[in-house]
């Protein structure tokens, strides 16, 4: 299995049809960056069958949240099963965003990563404290329980990928410290180690949260940085790529 790492860039609710001459430009450039990392664009939802079909592979396609059941009467709501079936090959579950509009708890993100696993998708599953926990010291203490709490029993590097994203960096051009950073993911690798031995020590950790061209490098320098969740910066194909090349190892 690869070590390269994985530059997935999250829509979020952004994006018609026009968007995807974006993606087009990304795919053009995948045979270069594909030496240096693994790609993943994540559209909004009535975007993903037309994203799979541009990519032809060239790289990975995903949801940004699924049900945890696989059919049945929940209107609006999309199963694990439909994204995989529109060719989507991850699910990115558990963001701040859903948390905190939808209401979903760690048990929540556990079932649907589940769903996700049941269906063949890779999770990427999120975690991040809010500023108020940061600054009243117990970061540590919240990642480790959303983590036990989201991550369920059966994670491996092939169907997982954890991805820390502090609240209050999102979008907000603020980043933690390199040694923050370092410590929350050094933090991460040992709870992950602990609880799923070997697989846990490879499964990737990305970082999310303000990345850009020009923090990217320095972000995924950090060890135990396996990658990056970008958020407004995936909306243009000229900085994701230019992300995507920070990520070459020196
Ligand atoms: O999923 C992506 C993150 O929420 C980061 O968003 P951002 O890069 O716009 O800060």
């Amino acid at each position: 299995m690869t070590d390269k790492a994985l530059i997935a860039g999250n829509w979020k609710m952004n994006g018609l049809a026009a968007q995807l001459a974006e993606l087009d430009a990304v795919c053009a450039a995948s045979a270069e960056l594909g030496e240096a990392c693994d790609l993943l664009l994540c559209p909004p939802a009535t975007l993903i069958s037309a994203a799979a079909e541009r990519a032809k592979g060239r790289i990975a396609i995903g949801g940004q949240n699924c049900h945890a059941s696989e059919s049945g009467a929940h209107t609006g709501e999309i199963s694990a099963e439909m994204l995989r079936d529109a060719r989507a090959s991850h699910v990115i579950l558990g963001h701040s965003e859903r948390r905190a509009d939808n209401g979903e708890d760690d048990a929540v993100v556990a079932a649907k990563t589940k769903a996700a696993w049941r269906a063949g998708l890779v999770a990427i599953v999120c975690v991040g404290e809010t500023e108020q926990e940061r600054d009243a010291g117990s970061t540590l203490e919240i990642l480790g329980r959303q983590l036990a709490g989201s991550l369920p029993e059966g994670a491996t590097r092939a169907n997982a990928v954890l991805a820390y994203e502090p609240v209050w960096a999102i979008g907000t051009g603020r980043t933690p410290t390199v040694e923050e950073v370092r410590e929350v993911h050094g933090f991460l690798r040992a709870r992950l180690a602990e609880r799923f031995g070997e697989e846990g020590a490879k499964l990737r950790i990305l970082y999310g949260g303000s990345v850009k061209p020009a923090n990217a490098a320095e972000l995924l320098s950090v060890p135990d940085v396996g990658g990056a969740l970008v958020g407004g910066a995936s909306l243009k194909a000229d900085d994701f790529i230019a992300i995507c090349r920070a990520s070459r190892p020196a």
